[in-house]
Order: structure tokens, then C-alpha cells, then sequence
């Protein structure tokens, strides 16, 4: 077994302070901490009048023998050129996710003092506050972020977890497990385009670190102030995303200009994280990603990450490599331990990792 890993020392993370949460409910007065319209300014953003689409992958379509391998294909694109895609009818128990979103906003409504009884601690990178920040600008996220490790069961930090609302631990060990099997399915999906053993990939991903966050975004009418998420790509192998509400926010890089997704109902969106980039030897496409605020209304996700390592290592699948009739490889190889910690400390000031690991 694995030792409880231990980042504490290398994530900054700040509280939700009472101003913070005041400023969030009366968006009037922005403290200067959260003004950042350069940033924001950053990019051209698709127009509400500019038809594009982004990916939808539909899973009955995946499973249905008959429509099975055009589905595989849009996947595959999907991965490649985009790195994120929607996903309808995945099958998750529409239960389990109700009682995921109905916790999650709870939580999120309760009283500061009450969710800082789970209040980020020191250097913690779990808990309740506000997204990871970076140290070089000092600026903040609009945003209050709840970020827990889920999977393995032993590497829980269960002070960490809300007993409020009582359902909230419940529906999370419930929820954590269903996102495991819906991110094997999609695996197995991701393989056969890929052309690797299923095996190879799915070992990748199988008994590795999962973790999650749920985010809380407050509107704000000054839109060009303030950042949801700081631009970023995601670190761990596989991330899915659950929309709480029907509130846009969330926007994709692609060449160079911000499309906004424009939330399915009912739909997750997954996306494609770095280590998942290495493993498939660049083939699939970890993208850029942000959340603006909507100036109307508040915005609620539920986002799962699913790390995954080779033998201990952050590496190209070898049945992609030069070896076995594959390619040259574009990323060397460093084990799951540093490379975990080297991302950490590039996302605090603002870089990728796995840029470094580039050949
Ligand atoms: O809430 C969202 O739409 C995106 C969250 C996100 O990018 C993340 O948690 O990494
Ligand atoms: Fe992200």
C-alpha cells in the first residue's frame, strides 16, 4: 500500500473570510483582490449568435453494437481536437445524482460558519475555500471551492468531509463510486479508438486516486471583473463534470478564442487532463478551460478527477510507442509522486507541468 501522500506544503489555497463571502453576496463593491479585467478581457469569446458545436457523445450510442464503432469515432475526435465533450445518456442512476446535487447546494447554502468547520487548514489542499491560487498574482477566483480526495477509501481525510447536510457524506461515497464506473466505461470507449489493449488503459485508471470538487459561483453583474476559474488545464487523468443548475460559465481554448459550453440537460461534460494527454502520447488532447460568472445567476458544479499512473509512472502507454509500431515518444516518463508535486507547484504560478516533461 501506497503512503498517505502528504501536499500540504506545496498548494495554496486562501479561506473564504467573511469579507470574501460578503463581497459574494453583494457583488456592488468588488474588493480589489478579485478584479482582474485584463485576464478576463484575455481572448475573444464565441458570440450567443455564432453557431458552432461543441462535442456530444452519446453512450446508448457507444453500447449499441450497431452504432457502436461511429460513436467510438466521435469520441475519439472528440478527444483529440477538443478535449472535452458532453455526454448524454451515460446511465448513472438519476437518483445518485439528484442526491449529489441536492447536498451540494445545501452545503453551499449554509452559513459561512458553517462550512468553515471544514475550512481549508494552513497549506491544505482539501476543504472548504477558495480555488487553488497563485501566489505570483495574488488575485482570486469568484468562486467557493469544496475539494476532497474520494478514492482509495484509505486515503480519506474524513475530519475534511461535511457532516452538514447530513446526506453530504452519504450521497459523495455513492457518487464517487458510480463516477469510477462510468469513467471505465468510457475508457474502454477511449481504448478501442485508440487502438491499445483495453487492459492497458484501464489499469492505468483502475485503484487510483480520485478526487473531487464542488464549486459555487456567485453571480456578478460586473462580468469583465471578475474570473470563476483561473484559465487551467486539469492535472489528473480523466475529469467529469456535473452541472447543479443550468447556468453557462464554463469556456474551452481552441485556437486561440473562449467557446462557451452550453450546458445539455442531463449531460456531463468529461474532459480529457494532462496525465491522460501523456498517457496517450499527445494523441488526446488536454484543453484550456475557464468559468466566467453569469451576471444573473449563481452557478453550482460537481467535478470528479481520476488520476492515473503506469507501473508508478506519469508515461506513454507502450503499446503507442516506437516499439510496438507506435510513435516516438513525446513525453518522458517521471513517477506519479513527483509529477503529482510538480504540478502542483507549476499551477501556482500559472505554467503546465507537463510542458516540462515534453521531448
Ligand atoms: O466548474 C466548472 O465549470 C469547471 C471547474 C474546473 O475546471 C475544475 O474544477 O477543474
Ligand atoms: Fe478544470
Amino acid at each position: 500500500m501506497a503512503e498517505a501522500r502528504n501536499y500540504d506544503s506545496i498548494v495554496n489555497r486562501n479561506e473564504i473570510t467573511d469579507a470574501a463571502a460578503s463581497a459574494f453576496a453583494n457583488p456592488e463593491q468588488i474588493p480589489e483582490k478579485y478584479v482582474r479585467t485584463e485576464e478576463v478581457l484575455d481572448g475573444v469569446v464565441v458570440g450567443e449568435d455564432e453557431r458552432y458545436e461543441l462535442p456530444v457523445v452519446d453512450m446508448a450510442r457507444l453500447l449499441d453494437p450497431e452504432l457502436s464503432a461511429s460513436e467510438i469515432a466521435k469520441l475519439g475526435d472528440a478527444c483529440r481536437n477538443w478535449g472535452f465533450f458532453q455526454l448524454t445518456n451515460h446511465g448513472v442512476d438519476e437518483e445518485v445524482v439528484q442526491r449529489m446535487k441536492d447536498s451540494t447546494v445545501q452545503f453551499f447554502s449554509l452559513p459561512l460558519e458553517s462550512k468553515a468547520k471544514v475550512a481549508v487548514r494552513g497549506n491544505g489542499f482539501e476543504g472548504f475555500g477558495h480555488h487553488y491560487s497563485r501566489a505570483s498574482s495574488g488575485k482570486l477566483d469568484w468562486a467557493e471551492s469544496m475539494i476532497l480526495v474520494t478514492q482509495p477509501v484509505h486515503d480519506r481525510n474524513m475530519e475534511m468531509w461535511p457532516t452538514n447536510p447530513p446526506t453530504f457524506r452519504d450521497a459523495l461515497e455513492v457518487y464517487s463510486v458510480e463516477m469510477i464506473d462510468l469513467a471505465m466505461k468510457l475508457l474502454g470507449f477511449m481504448a478501442a479508438d485508440l487502438g491499445v489493449e483495453q487492459e492497458a488503459l484501464l489499469d492505468a485508471f483502475t485503484g487510483k486516486r480520485q478526487s473531487m470538487a464542488i464549486h459555487s459561483y456567485p453571480p456578478c453583474r460586473h462580468r469583465e471583473k471578475v474570473m470563476g476559474i483561473t484559465p487551467h488545464t486539469d492535472g489528473l487523468g480523466l475529469t467529469l463534470l456535473l452541472h447543479v443548475d443550468d447556468t453557462p460559465g464554463l469556456q474551452i481554448r481552441k485556437d486561440g478564442r473562449w467557446f462557451p459550453v452550453r450546458p445539455l440537460p442531463g449531460a456531463f461534460v468529461v474532459n480529457v487532463a494532462d496525465i491522460l494527454d501523456v498517457l496517450t502520447n499527445g494523441a488526446y488532447a488536454s484543453v484550456e478551460h475557464r468559468v466566467l460568472p453569469d451576471a444573473e445567476r449563481g452557478r453550482t458544479t460537481v467535478v470528479i478527477f481520476q488520476e492515473a499512473s503506469v507501473g508508478g509512472l506519469v508515461a506513454p502507454l507502450p503499446g503507442l510507442l516506437l516499439e510496438e509500431g507506435g510513435a516516438h515518444a513525446r513525453y518522458r516518463s517521471i513517477e506519479i509522486e513527483e509529477y503529482i508535486k510538480g504540478n502542483f507547484n507549476a499551477l501556482e504560478h500559472g505554467t503546465r507541468f507537463i510542458e516540462s516533461l515534453r521531448i
